[in-house]
């Protein structure tokens, strides 16, 4: 199950300040093939905060969201998590097909051993959260990609995790489907206060949901600059138009182009 969506286990959480809730210090990666993935990467995540990893293509992005959540241990530095309650989501929904909306819902509450009552009670408000209370009892076959991204979410969101690791979670979704999604995510995150790190191609998308954006340059992945957002949490589709939007969306492509 580790490939869907998982708890994982905190590593090293000693040196963590009071706060941080993720925290990669000097951080370099190195694949048993030769690739050097990250070099010299260091980033700490604070409770509840919305971080957004933006980068070209192969420059170790989905590398340090794995090593956030203890999939892989760096070969130099440390990564260090305050919580054992994370959650994964990937592109690829990866629904189970004989299974409905409810019972993927409940799934991984209930490899977590969870006792039946209390996975009724989180799969009830997760599936409700997401906006899928009237398709709980249909199978994945008959929703669109957009509902099977929700009920992605919605299994995460079971878990009641403290931290959402999210890789590239709406890139394969139509430009109206993504722009819900994204609507989607600020609301829940607004409400359930969870630690967000996102990876997204999508320079607007960053802005748009993050606190902060992290630009990294090409492999090895190195942090070529953090680009504090500044708008408030509390926003809708409506802060695009805003000047400060669309100067930080110049900032971060500037940044990603190799202008900052
Ligand atoms: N398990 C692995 N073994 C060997 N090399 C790997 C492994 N995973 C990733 N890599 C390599 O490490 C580099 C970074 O990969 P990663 O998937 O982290 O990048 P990314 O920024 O997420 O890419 P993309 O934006 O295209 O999804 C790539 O060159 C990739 O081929």
């Amino acid at each position: 199950m580790r490939s869907l969506i998982d708890t994982m286990h905190g590593v090293d959480a000693a040196h963590l300040l009071h706060g941080q809730q993720i925290s990669a210090d000097r951080v370099s990666m190195r694949y048993a093939t030769g690739t050097t993935a990250l070099e010299d990467v260091s980033l700490s995540v604070a409770r509840g905060e919305f971080v957004a990893i933006v980068g070209p293509s192969g420059c170790g992005k989905s590398t340090l969201l794995r090593l956030a959540a203890g999939l892989e241990q760096p070969t130099e530095g440390s990564v260090a998590l305050a919580t054992e309650s994370v959650a994964f989501i990937f592109q690829d929904p990866t629904l189970l097909p004989w299974r409905t909306v409810r019972r993927n819902v409940e799934l991984l509450t209930q490899l977590a051993g969870l006792p039946k009552e209390e996975r009724a009670r989180r799969v009830d408000a997760a599936v409700e959260a997401v906006g899928l209370s009237g398709f709980a009892g249909q199978l994945p076959k008959a929703l669109s990609g957009g509902m099977r991204m929700r009920v992605s979410l919605a299994r995460a969101l079971a878990l009641e995790p403290e931290v959402m690791l999210l890789d590239e979670p709406f890139g394969a979704l139509d430009e109206m489907t993504r722009d819900e999604m994204q609507n989607q995510l600020l609301d829940l995150h607004r409400r359930e206060e969870f630690t967000a790190m996102l990876v997204t191609h999508s320079v607007s998308e960053a802005v748009y949901l993050a606190d902060r954006v992290v630009v990294m340059s090409a492999r090895p992945g190195r942090i070529r600059g953090v680009v504090e957002v500044g708008l408030p949490r509390d926003r809708d589709a409506d802060i695009r138009f805003d000047q400060r939007f669309t100067d930080r969306v110049a900032e971060v492509a500037a940044l990603l182009h190799g202008k900052g």
